[in-house]
């Protein structure tokens, strides 16, 4: 390992158009061949920091060096000419291509006019092997796995000849086992030479993989050490500028009546992954269910029938005695469903309206923001404002667009806009991904909030620390079925649901 940095970030800041100050003088240097976290709360800035690195935003002021060289990084080919590649937080790759054609995309090797499917294959299998990263060259991205995907995205950034890889939040759709086997291969690039930078909230990460982290806090720079030379409370404190609440105490709260019954539905889905094979379970009012399992395991097929975007094959749901048979999303919501989404901004809101018509769609109808044909626009601005500060959503205003806010932001808005409707029965689908810890802790009260006042509450989660923390009972789901449904004791430990959500092991 040399001193001399890698890459050096001088005096960088970036004002967006619509005058937002993303980046505010923002100067640290990354030594070669380790891997250097970025940490900070939503909206600090990191992902902006990363984009201008990468060439997708250009910094209003300030410089960017490589080996020692001012740069000009203009456009992502640029990026890739110096060696830079990124994996992004929500994944470029075309779904109906298969492996190995979304990795030479834009590379391709050519016979004649044609993509050369020989010299693509072969291409992917050497990398593979290379960076000992398993894909199927030949299967079509749609059909595999979120941790398969990113496996492919990782490939693609690497099949540049990167010199410097950046990771924006890459755990957050991984399961535990996922995460460790994406941390050793990570280990393995580092050792063979690779610089990684690697944006995350998640402090126990950034111990177990990175040797150094900067902190933003609002677009400035505001810690940077070794992470030999600074504790995880210091990291904490940074990151938010005050220490962590206290934690939520697990469990323990008694349950009413059924809210929600599903009894023997199937779902025959296009996707396997989305495939329910026959569940029967009840949400009570005034619990948490937690709901447990590898990434598609059947997950997105029950939200989907929860919320009425699909209906099953066999089988019935039940909501409050009523069957929900043949009602769609919007008459589900009038019987007091609220859902809290995996990708907030496909299902969540509409990233070109603003954060008004976000906070506000489906509650226009009420009789509070109407006044017969016309909408009490600032009633809707001042309901939205309040929203705003309860949740913390960092943002230039009411009126910007959801676009304009950070991935951890726009997920706030939302989940104010779902918990403002006082739901009966709230689906809460890796509610705190990509979200901060002091942001995500917030959410966690709500949604304990929410059942102590007899709210029944599903909780999907990826995330077994959050499981743990918050449901009253888990089931854990392994090929469409339920393979085990536990209470969560006080000695219920990760290392136990583990089993049971690799389909070893069945206790249901
Ligand atoms: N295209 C844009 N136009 C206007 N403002 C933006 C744009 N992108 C980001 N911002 C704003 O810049 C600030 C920094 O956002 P950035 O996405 O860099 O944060 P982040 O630290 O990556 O957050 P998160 O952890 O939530 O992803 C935020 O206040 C955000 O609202």
């Amino acid at each position: 390992m040399t001193d001399r940095p890698l890459i050096a970030f001088a005096g960088i800041s970036k004002t967006y158009g619509n005058g937002t100050l993303a980046l505010d003088d923002v100067s640290f240097a990354i030594r070669p061949g380790v891997i250097h976290a970025v940490c900070g709360e939503n909206g600090a800035g990191k992902s902006t920091l990363m984009k201008i690195l990468f060439g997708l935003e250009q910094p209003s002021s300030g410089s960017i060096q490589l080996d020692g060289e001012a740069v000009a990084i203009a456009s992502p080919r640029v990026a890739a000419e110096r060696g830079i590649g990124m994996v992004h937080q929500h994944f470029s790759l075309v779904p109906s291509l298969s492996v190995a054609e979304n990795i030479v995309l834009g590379q391709e090797p050519r016979r004649g006019a044609f993509l050369d499917r020989v010299a693509a294959r072969r291409r992917v299998e050497e990398l593979s092997r290379r960076y000992n990263l398993a894909v199927d060259p030949d299967a079509t991205v749609r059909t595999l796995s979120v941790a398969a995907q990113q496996k492919v995205e990782i490939l693609k950034a690497l099949s540049r000849d990167v010199r410097v890889l950046i990771l924006d939040e890459p755990t957050a759709v991984l399961t535990p086992p996922e995460t460790e086997e994406l941390f050793d291969r990570l280990r393995d690039m580092r050792a063979a030479g690779l610089t990684i930078l690697f944006i995350s909230h998640k402090l126990r990460e950034v111990r177990a993989l990175a040797s150094h982290v900067t902190v933003l806090r609002a677009g400035k720079l505001v810690g940077d050490a070794p992470l030999a030379a600074i504790d995880d409370e210091a990291i904490a404190r940074l990151v938010m500028g005050q220490a962590a609440g206290p934690a939520l105490k697990r469990g323990g709260r008694s349950s009413g009546a059924p809210r929600v019954v599903v009894t023997g539905v199937h779902l025959k889905a296009r996707d396997a992954n989305d495939r329910v094979e026959g569940i029967d379970l009840t949400v009570h009012a005034g619990e948490i269910l937690g709901v447990a399992g590898v990434d598609g395991s059947g997950q997105r097929g029950l939200v989907s029938l929860l919320t009425g975007r699909a209906q099953p094959t066999t089988g019935a749901i039940t909501y409050e005695g009523k069957p929900s048979a043949g009602l769609g999303t919007a008459a589900l919501r009038r019987l007091g469903l609220a859902h809290l989404p995996a990708d907030r901004f496909q299902d969540g809101g509409s990233k070109r309206m603003t954060l008004v018509e976000n906070a506000m769609a489906g509650a226009h109808r009420l009789a509070a923001f109407s006044t017969g044909p016309f909408l009490k626009r600032r009633a809707m601005e001042t309901r939205t404002e309040e929203m705003i500060a309860r949740y913390k959503v960092r943002c230039p205003g009411p009126n910007a667009p959801l676009s304009a806010l950070s991935g951890g932001n726009a997920q706030k808005l939302i989940a104010a806009r779902e918990f403002a409707t006082e739901p009966h029965f709230m689906i809460a689908d890796q509610p705190t991904r990509g979200i901060d810890v002091a942001a995500a802790a917030f959410l966690h009260e709500r949604l304990a909030e929410l059942a102590a006042k007899g709210g029944a509450v599903l909780l999907i989660t990826a995330d077994l620390d959050e499981l743990l923390t918050l449901s009253d009972r888990i089931v854990i789901l392994y090929a469409g079925r339920i393979v085990a449904r536990l209470e969560n004791e006080p000695g219920l430990t990760p290392e136990r649901l583990g089993p049971y959500m690799l389909g070893l092991e069945s206790a249901a």
